[in-house]
């Protein structure tokens, strides 16, 4: 592609020489991964800063380097006042502005992103639209799955999953935004129609450096939204009313408001709720009128959810009658409320649960229906917001009968001092089993008849990372070969 066409989004740059016919083949955050032809981007970041690997990238064959720091190279520098933006935009310029293109709706908050986008996914498909779903799970592009290293992908890979999804005729994409991806300006060349607001609870402190740091990278994504419409339509913010600092944002935001909540008035409200062992049931009342769902997800937080859903396809015009349907029949998401069954006489539930709040949902809803002990098995992450750690334990103390701590993905940190952490305002409730599979062995055969045993924090994961390496570990197969072993001796 001719460098002018790359970037013609950034109309601020300084060029050390000319650039109007330089042919550039491709773009490179990383000197490692840099091929002939590329133009290589510095990106500043928390280990290492790309300014540093420009002769690399040049070794390489960069043809010409972007930067926002004085850089010493062979080739033509393009100098902007930021890469990360800049890299957004040159990305999505490179597979032609793919996000025009598409229905893209993003979602933002610290619990349900996931669920909401998988709720959005089944709605869409039972309307006959073509989907693309990017997340923590996966990407998902019309049907084929892709496996993903961080929930909201860097830019460049970001818009090569959106030209991928084009190609693949997909007319809608559904993505979680997480909190660092707004703030690595990782969206920044995404051209969104809707956004959506699930909640704000207590994550990422680590590296955020408040609370209120972390609200302001959530509430980038309203911001990007601009106020008005594009060509492809109106742009709307759809936010829970309920939830911690909706007010804050509500008031901030510019674009065309849907509200959804239980509590508050809101646009979108569940009302007559009923949550029991087999699911919930709701008049969902909405601005296209009012309809009865029986949705087999399980707890209040569910219903949170499935509002936000409802919300986004009212937009769409997708009748009252689909969305019911779509909630009545839905096949939950992997790793989220997922029962484990093999006939055994007590429950066996399965959940991403990681931070506190999420870990005090689920266990109120588990006690809202379980007749005997609940057993909690849980760790917390390493390298991770070391402020959760005792609210999770307390939480898993305080709402169940007995807790196993044990360890969830420890990467850099000794698995001791994460359960220090944990353990720091309780003494009693508890039991520490490092290792995972025992810990879940321990609750299983523990367990008696009207029994629940919740193993939280790790979902759909399927490995433990250590040190940079990751073994194979899968909550859900390790629940089902114990339970097995139990039924036949
Ligand atoms: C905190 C964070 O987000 N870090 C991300 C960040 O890393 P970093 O800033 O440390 O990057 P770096 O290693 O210092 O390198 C800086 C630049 O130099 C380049 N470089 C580096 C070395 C070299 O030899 N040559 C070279 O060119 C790198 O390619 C990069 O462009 O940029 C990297 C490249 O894109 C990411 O892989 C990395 O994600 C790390 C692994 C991570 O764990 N991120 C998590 C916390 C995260 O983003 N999580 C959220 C979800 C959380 C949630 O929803 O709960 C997510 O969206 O997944
Ligand atoms: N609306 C909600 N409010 C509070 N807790 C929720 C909600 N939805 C789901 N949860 C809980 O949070 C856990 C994670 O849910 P989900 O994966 O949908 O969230 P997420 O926002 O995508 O999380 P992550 O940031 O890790 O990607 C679930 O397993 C459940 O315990
Ligand atoms: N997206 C979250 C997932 C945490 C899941 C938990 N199992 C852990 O490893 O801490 C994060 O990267 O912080
Ligand atoms: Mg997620």
């Amino acid at each position: 592609m001719r460098a002018e066409a790359l970037l013609e989004n950034i109309r601020f740059y300084r060029a050390t020489s000319q650039i109007n016919n330089l042919d550039i083949k491709g773009i490179s955050m990383d000197s490692r991964k840099t091929l002939p032809g590329d133009i290589f981007i510095c990106m500043k970041g928390i280990k290492a800063d790309g300014h540093e690997f420009v002769a690399d990238a040049v070794a390489k064959g960069a043809v010409a380097i972007m930067a926002e720091e004085p850089v010493a190279a062979p080739v033509p520098v393009l100098y902007v006042n930021d890469t990360s933006r800049a890299l957004a935009m040159t990305a999505s310029a490179f597979y032609h502005f793919p996000t025009e293109q598409l229905r893209l709706i993003g979602i933002t908050g610290t619990n349900g992103k996931t669920t909401v986008s998988y709720l959005l996914d089944e709605l869409f498909t039972h309307h006959r639209h073509t989907t693309g779903v990017i997340g923590t799970i996966q990407v998902k592009i019309a049907g084929k799955t892709t496996p993903v290293q961080h929930t909201t992908p860097d830019s460049l890979s970001l818009q090569r999953y959106f030209a991928q999804m084009v190609e693949e005729s997909v007319d809608t994409c559904i993505m979680e935004v997480s909190s660092h991806a707004l703030d690595q300006g990782r969206v920044f060349g995404c051209d969104f129609d809707v956004a959506v607001f699930t909640n704000l609870t207590r994550d990422h402190l680590d590296y955020h450096e408040n609370f209120e740091d972390y609200f302001r990278a959530k509430s980038l994504l309203f911001a990007q939204l601009g106020n008005g419409y594009n060509r492809k339509g109106l742009k709307y913010a759809i936010i829970n009313k309920d939830a911690t600092y909706a007010t804050r944002l509500i008031q901030s935001t510019s674009q065309t408001l849907l509200t959804y909540g239980i509590q508050e008035k809101a646009d979108v409200r569940a009302l007559d709720i009923r949550c029991s062992e087999s699911g919930t049931s709701y008049l969902l009342q909405s601005p296209a009128g009012d309809i009865k769902v029986n949705s087999p997800l399980m707890g209040m937080f569910s219903i949170y959810n499935m509002l936000a859903a409802a919300s986004v396809g009212l937009l769409y015009g997708i009748p009252l009658t689909t969305i019911k349907k779509s909630f009545e029949h839905t096949s939950g998401v992997k790793g989220r409320f997922e029962p484990v069954n093999e006939g055994q006489p007590f429950g066996v539930v399965v959940d991403y649960a990681h931070t506190p709040d999420s870990l005090e949902n689920v266990l109120n809803t588990i006690r809202q229906f379980c007749k005997g002990k609940v057993w909690v098995v849980v760790g917390c992450g390493g390298d991770r917001d070391r402020t959760k750690r005792p609210m999770m334990a307390k939480v898993a103390v305080e709402l169940g009968d007995y807790a196993i701590f044990t360890t969830d993905n420890p990467r850099t940190e000794d698995p001791e001092d994460i359960f220090h952490d944990m353990i720091e305002d309780i003494s009693i409730g508890y039991e520490w089993v490092p290792d995972r599979k025992s810990a879940i062995q321990k609750a299983i055969q523990g367990a008696r008849k009207g029994d629940m045993v919740l193993i939280a924090g790790k979902g759909h994961e399927t490995y433990q990372e250590r040190n940079g390496i990751r073994t194979h570990f899968d909550d859900c197969e390790e629940a089902r070969k114990i339970l097995r072993t139990i039924k036949e001796t």
